[in-house]
C-alpha cells in the first residue's frame, strides 16, 4: 500500500469522527431519503453495517425500510470473507475482533454475500467514479469479487458523508470491487458506464 493511501485514509476517518451529533444525526437523515429512492423489490433482502469509528449511521434508513425487508449486518467469516445475519433492533449481538457489533447469529441463519438484493458498503473515501477507499483489510472486494464478472444483484452502494469525495482520483487496484453508486447525505453518484 502506498504511504498516500494510508495518509488519505488517517485524515479522512479523522474528519469522520469529528463531525459534530447533530450534523452527524442530519445526515443520516438526508442519507436515508437517498438509500430510499433505490429501487427495491418488497421482499428485498439488504445489508447494512453497524457504523463504527464516526461512519455515516443507517439507522434512520434500516427503520424506514420497507416492512417486508430483510435487513442483514456483516459477519466476518473464515478466510477473510463476510457472510450476513439477518437482524432487528433488540436481537443480541457481540463484538467482533475489530470491536464492530455483529449479530449473534446461528451459523445457518447467515447468507452468502451473492444471495443478497442490495449491499449499502462502508468507506473511507470515494471518487468521482465511484471507486471505493475501504478500512484496508479487504472484506468488501473478498466477499463481491463475483461482481467482477456477474452484473448486480447484489447492487452495491457506498454510503458516506460528501465530505469523503476525494479530489481527483483514488487509483484502482486489481482486486477493487467497482461500487454501482455512492449515496451521502447530498445526492446519488452513479458509476459512469
Ligand atoms: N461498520 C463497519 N463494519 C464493517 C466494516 C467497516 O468498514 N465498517 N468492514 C469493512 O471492511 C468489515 C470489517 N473490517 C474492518 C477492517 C479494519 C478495521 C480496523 O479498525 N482496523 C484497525 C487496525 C486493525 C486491527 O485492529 O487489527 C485500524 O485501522 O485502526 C475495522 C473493520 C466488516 N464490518
Ligand atoms: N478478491 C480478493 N482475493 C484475495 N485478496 C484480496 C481480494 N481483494 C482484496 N484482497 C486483499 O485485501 C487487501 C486490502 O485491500 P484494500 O486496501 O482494497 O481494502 P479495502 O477495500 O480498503 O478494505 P475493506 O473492504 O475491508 O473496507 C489487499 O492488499 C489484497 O491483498
Amino acid at each position: 500500500m502506498t504511504v498516500a493511501r494510508a495518509d488519505q485514509r488517517r485524515v479522512m476517518r479523522e474528519r469522520r469522527r469529528e463531525v459534530p451529533p447533530a450534523a452527524r444525526i442530519g445526515a443520516a437523515d438526508g442519507l436515508a431519503a437517498q438509500l430510499l429512492a433505490l429501487p427495491l423489490a418488497p421482499g428485498a433482502k439488504v445489508a447494512g453495517y453497524w457504523a463504527a469509528d464516526g461512519e455515516i449511521p443507517l439507522h434512520t434508513w434500516q427503520l424506514r425500510l420497507p416492512p417486508r425487508c430483510t435487513y442483514c449486518l456483516p459477519v466476518l467469516h473464515e478466510g477473510g470473507y463476510l457472510r450476513f445475519a439477518p437482524w432487528r433492533p433488540g436481537e443480541p449481538v457481540a463484538p467482533n475482533r475489530f470491536g464492530i457489533p455483529e449479530p449473534v447469529a446461528a451459523p445457518d441463519a447467515l447468507l452468502d454475500p451473492s444471495s443478497l438484493d442490495l449491499v449499502v458498503v462502508p468507506l473511507v473515501g470515494f471518487d468521482a467514479r465511484c471507486h471505493r477507499l475501504g478500512m484496508g483489510g479487504g472484506w468488501y472486494d473478498r466477499s463481491f469479487a463475483f461482481r467482477h464478472h456477474r452484473p448486480a444483484p447484489p447492487l452495491l452502494v457506498g454510503a458516506g458523508f460528501a465530505f469523503q469525495q476525494v479530489e481527483g482520483e483514488l487509483r484502482s487496484e486489481d482486486w477493487d470491487v467497482q461500487l454501482d453508486a455512492v449515496c451521502t447525505e447530498r445526492g446519488t453518484l452513479f458509476r459512469p458506464t
